[in-house]
């Protein structure tokens, strides 16, 4: 088997240290559910992106299985099955676009694109990635180099919350292979035009775009009232 969705998930420390910090004050109150909506917002604002508002109340679920994560789009899927995997939980093409521009910022291991880079035609790396951004690339993730090196989703802009990642992918400068795709189909390339002003299509703000997909995507499937749990522990059920 490859990798599974969400197999190298980071950043569970601070989510516990946040955890553990209102417990100590509050305890039973604040769902681990509520905290991973406020973190996600709080890393756009940190990353100089625009602020939104996090409905909360969220309580945790009772269940933790590895094969609820089997449903989530992968690094290889096609514009298609991503958008249906969306459409699935009532997110449209915008949001699909808008959601994904979230690569914006972070990493990703050498391992989820390093086979773009070599032997993926027999005449080489991907056509769909820019020829001076492949060697550029191929520096980064040698074959058979370390496939945990990261590097940054956003070429040049890792650490910003802008529109620069989409205009990477106008350039051919995706780094994983769904991504770039979101640019060679018409029902999607419109979106990625919309949020860089192309002239000629009604303009997106990323920004303001960003915020309410954001609140749409985390409202799927919520548990209020006495559904669920709150965790004492994010890591594990009650
Ligand atoms: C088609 C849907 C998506 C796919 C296939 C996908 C896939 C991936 C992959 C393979 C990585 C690299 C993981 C690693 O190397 O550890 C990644 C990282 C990341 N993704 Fe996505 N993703 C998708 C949607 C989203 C959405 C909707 C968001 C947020 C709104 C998001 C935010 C991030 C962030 C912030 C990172 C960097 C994490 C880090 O630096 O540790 N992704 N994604
Ligand atoms: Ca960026």
């Amino acid at each position: 088997m490859g990798l599974m969705p969400n197999q190298l998930l980071r950043g569970y420390e601070v989510i516990d240290d946040a955890k553990t910090q209102l417990e100590s004050v509050c305890p039973g109150v604040v769902s681990c559910a509520d905290i991973l909506a406020l973190a996600a917002r709080d890393s756009v604002v940190l990353t100089s992106g625009a602020s939104w508002a996090v409905p909360t109340g969220r309580r945790d679920g009772t269940v933790s299985q590895s094969s609820d994560a089997n449903n989530l789009p992968g690094f290889r899927d096609t514009v298609n099955v991503q958008k249906q995997k969306f459409a699935d939980k009532g997110l449209n093409t915008q949001d699909l676009v808008t959601l994904v521009g979230g690569h914006t910022i972070g990493t990703a291991a050498c391992q989820f694109f390093s086979y773009r880079l070599y032997n993926f035609t027999s005449t080489g790396a991907d056509p769909s990635i820019n020829p001076a951004f492949v060697s550029q690339l191929q520096a980064l993730c040698p074959q058979n180099g370390d496939g945990s090196r990261r590097i940054g989703l956003d070429n040049g802009s890792a650490n910003k919350f802008d529109t620069s990642f989409f205009a990477n992918l106008r350039d051919g400068k995706g780094i994983l292979e769904s991504d770039q795709r979101l640019w060679t189909d018409n029902s999607t390339k419109t979106f990625v035009q919309r949020f860089l002003g192309v002239r000629g299509l009604l303009g997106l703000t990323f920004n303001v775009e960003f915020g309410k997909s954001m609140v749409k995507m985390s409202n799927i499937g919520v548990k209020t009232g006495t559904a669920g749990e709150i965790r004492k522990v994010c890591s594990k059920v009650n």
